[in-house]
């Protein structure tokens, strides 16, 4: 089983720290962990060191890694220029790295993803002529077909409608328990944090703050200091915490 520990992990932009001393628990198969924190707090800077595209000292520990290359990502700019159908991309990204030839399974995995992710009916559409909700769609359907050990998803449903982020958030969380991945999502919604996510890991000014359950890390004082928001946290009828936002506070 995959686990993941990032061991004093920093990351340049140049010749500029962005990110320093990120040391988490370990990380563990089934578990979806969602990655918090205001804007410019070095989140995708995070999630690009951890892939390798960016530089920085310490260690991104994977253990028990199933692939070769067992880290997808999902950027946060899914625009495309490519002239492909949504079905040719997904195709495309499941056989980086690997034989073109194409499987029974390669197929039936890509069906499988089209239907999760209910995008089957533009399928064969070319990417230029979708709308920024259904690229982003198209872009979570390409991580997936990589069926990688850990999945680095940058803001994967901002510009998704409220029916669709549930439906990605709860997909992902199931994905993550039955395929014993572990799945890392920035996103700026902390409601749906508290909802789907394990563990909550709160980057503030490149430093990690706290990593934990999302209960023991998302509190008022934690929204204050680093969101600058007078907020309660309630817990709404269906057990899940949420948090009410009263008002904005300077620094
Ligand atoms: N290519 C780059 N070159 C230089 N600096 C960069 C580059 N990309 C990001 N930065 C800087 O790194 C810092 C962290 O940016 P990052 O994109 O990681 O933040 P983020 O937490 O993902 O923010 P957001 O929530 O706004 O997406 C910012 O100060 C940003 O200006």
């Amino acid at each position: 089983m995959v686990a993941l520990q990032l061991q004093s992990v920093g990351a340049y932009h140049g010749r500029k720290l962005f990110v320093e001393e990120v040391t988490t628990p370990v990380m563990k198969a089934g578990e979806l962990i969602a990655v918090i924190g205001p804007n410019a707090a070095g989140k995708s800077t995070l999630f690009k060191r951890i892939t390798g595209i960016l530089k920085g000292p310490g260690n991104v520990h994977i253990e028990g890694a199933r692939a070769k290359s067992p880290i997808a990502y999902m950027p946060q700019d899914t625009s495309a220029n490519a002239v492909l159908t949504v079905y040719e991309s997904i195709l495309l990204a499941r056989k980086q790295g690997k034989s073109w030839t194409v499987s029974n399974e390669d197929t039936r995995l890509i069906d499988t993803i089209l239907q999760a992710l209910n995008i089957a009916p533009i399928a064969f559409r070319d990417l230029g002529a979708l709308s920024g909700g259904q690229r982003q769609l198209v872009s979570i359907a390409q991580a997936l077909s990589r069926q990688p050990d850990i999945m680095l998803m940058d803001e994967p449903t901002s510009a998704l409608d409220l029916h669709r982020q549930i439906e990605v958030l709860a997909l992902m969380k199931k994905q993550a328990r039955q395929n014993r991945m572990i799945v890392m999502i920035a996103i700026h919604d902390l409601n749906q944090a508290l909802r789907f996510a394990d563990k909550v890991l709160v980057i503030e000014q490149g430093r990690m703050r706290a990593c934990g359950v999302p209960r023991d890390v998302v509190t008022v004082d934690m929204l204050r200091e680093v969101y600058r928001i007078e907020a309660r946290i309630e817990q709404c009828s269906m057990d899940y915490d949420h948090v009410i936002v009263d008002g904005t506070t300077r620094r």
